[in-house]
């Protein structure tokens, strides 16, 4: 920690006194002062203060008005979308700016009738906590772009809107680990550095750089002994850690390093992902994932969110967002693969590309799929050569049409939210997948040495010993948080985004 000494400790605050005017700084002992028993301003909005006659609140300034007698400033502290009206006198105002981080003592005192907020803050004292040099200051009142506030990721989640996404991140969390809970999933964590490709797209970034002072023996090496890479998917990890526990998930960092520069990727992006243990019947992880985003959705619906969320229609009624009725109820269509295409190529519409059986779903025939049924729909059993090695093949496979046991859920207007799968979990059939994708050498499954297994022998042994019909999936919980906020892009839903050329702060 640095330390600053008392002399020049003195001439920086009386600068920023001489700077900032009438502004009234609070020293680092009051500072201690504001412990958590200074409620929010949702809390204060919600219920009122526990002492009207003395409220102490701290926040941010997002607006200031002065009038002839009086001043009105909005204090806004990212707890709640609305701010709080402060009444202040001219005198008080001196040195407050928008941006200033301050306190306010008073009286909780009724507005007069017909006024937005029924109570707003008699101020009877004022605190500026730091410095503000409004003119320098990138956040305006004015609205912004997300293209200009992406420049800032430090700073923007600062505006009343971005402060929403951050709580919709939280309550989301919350609501998905009391779900998981009552369903008797394990939470767990998976490695961040791994020797794998999972997926074996190749989009992986490597961890594993060469440094002179990085080998045990002093010379120069890899810092481990071979690849390692940032994880694409924790489902390997997951398959392992079921077998242990039973049901489990996770929500962790994945990492791809694709060069999609589109408004639904990032090179680093949380991922919800979840096995299930003794599971033969691909239906039942699918049930969960409709269960799982219908309960969130119905406990987002109950939480302040929905109402911060909820927009007014034109004859003044307020109505959610139809996105969250979408996902809070119903029985999701589930159609094959097979029936999707077959859908695409009689539709008649205009699609960039018409996919021929074989080929991959893009955004366009997701979002087309999904619209067309006016709900989310799982798309099932896809061809086993665009899909990963780790997945079951269907039993209802014929030699020309080769499928796999595995779903993505589709959502109108934004494409594939949950990809899944059984996996295969008989020892010889996945060592003949994985020598098809060219991860394990060839030759007779049951002549293969540890060594021509690789670097993901570990997880053919996982099939060696007590293996079990298990199946799950991954859920890209950024997308899912900016459907549910209607923001189209989701670099605006994590906070400090990545992708192919960008990494800010
Ligand atoms: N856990 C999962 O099934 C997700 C899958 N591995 C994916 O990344 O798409």
């Amino acid at each position: 920690m640095s330390t600053i000494r008392p002399s020049l400790a003195l001439t920086c605050r009386r600068k920023l006194a001489a700077h900032c005017c009438r502004a009234r700084y609070i020293s680092s002992s009051s500072r201690r002062c504001n412990s958590p028993s200074v409620p929010s301003i949702a809390r204060l909005l919600d219920e009122g203060p526990p002492n009207p006659d003395h409220v102490v609140v701290n926040g941010y300034v997002r607006s200031i008005r002065e009038l002839k007698r009086v001043c009105f400033a909005n204090i806004g502290d990212g707890s709640s979308r609305e701010s709080m009206q402060a009444v202040l006198t001219h005198e008080q105002a001196k040195g407050l700016s928008y941006g200033s981080a301050v306190k306010m003592t008073g009286a909780w005192k009724p507005c007069r009738p017909n006024a937005k907020q029924s109570h707003e803050l008699e101020v009877s004292g004022v605190d500026i906590y730091g410095p503000m040099d409004a003119s320098t200051y990138p956040i305006q009142k004015a609205s912004m772009t997300p293209e200009f506030l992406r420049t800032m990721p430090h700073l923007r989640t600062r505006t009343p809107f971005n402060s929403l996404l951050l709580r919709l991140r939280s309550t989301c969390i919350a609501e998905i680990t009391k779900f998981l809970n009552e369903e008797g999933f394990t939470q767990t964590h998976t490695p961040i550095i791994t020797s794998s490709d999972c997926e074996g797209a190749g989009e992986v970034f490597n961890v594993n750089s060469s440094r002179k002072d990085a080998g045990l023996d002093g010379g120069e090496a890899y810092f481990f002994k071979d690849a390692k890479y940032l994880t694409v998917s924790s489902q390997l990890h997951l398959e392992a850690l079921a077998q242990s526990v039973g049901n489990v998930w996770t929500l962790s960092p994945t990492f791809r390093a694709e060069k999609s520069d589109t408004s639904r990727h990032l090179s680093e992006f949380y991922m919800l992902e979840l096995e299930m243990s003794f599971v033969d019947d691909m239906k039942v992880v699918m049930d969960m994932v409709e269960k799982m985003i219908q309960q969130t959705t119905r406990g987002l619906l109950r939480s302040r969110l929905a109402k911060e969320l909820t927009v007014r229609s034109q004859g003044g009624t307020e109505i959610l967002p139809e996105r969250w009725k979408i996902l809070a109820q119903g029985s999701w269509p589930r159609i094959t693969y097979t029936k999707a295409i077959g859908l695409l190529r009689s539709s008649g519409e205009p699609f960039d590309h018409l996919p021929a059986w074989g080929e991959g779903l893009g955004i366009e025939h997701e979002k087309y799929l999904a619209e067309l049924h006016k709900s989310p729909v799982f798309v099932t059993h896809y061809p086993r050569s665009i899909k990963p090695f780790y997945m079951l093949a269907s039993s209802t496979s014929t030699d020309q049409e080769e499928t796999v046991d595995c779903f993505d859920l589709l959502l109108p207007n934004a494409g594939e939210l949950v990809g899944g799968s059984m996996r295969e979990h008989r020892l010889d059939p996945l060592i003949i997948s994985m020598q098809a994708k060219g991860l394990v050498a060839p030759g007779l499954p049951a002549s293969i040495t540890d060594e021509q297994m690789g670097a993901l022998k570990w997880y053919i042994d996982l099939r060696r010993w007590g293996s079990i019909p298990h199946g799950g999936f991954g859920l890209g919980f950024d997308r899912l948080l900016g459907y549910l906020a209607d923001v189209p892009n989701i670099r605006e839903i994590n906070t400090f985004p990545r992708w192919v050329g960008r990494c800010e702060c």
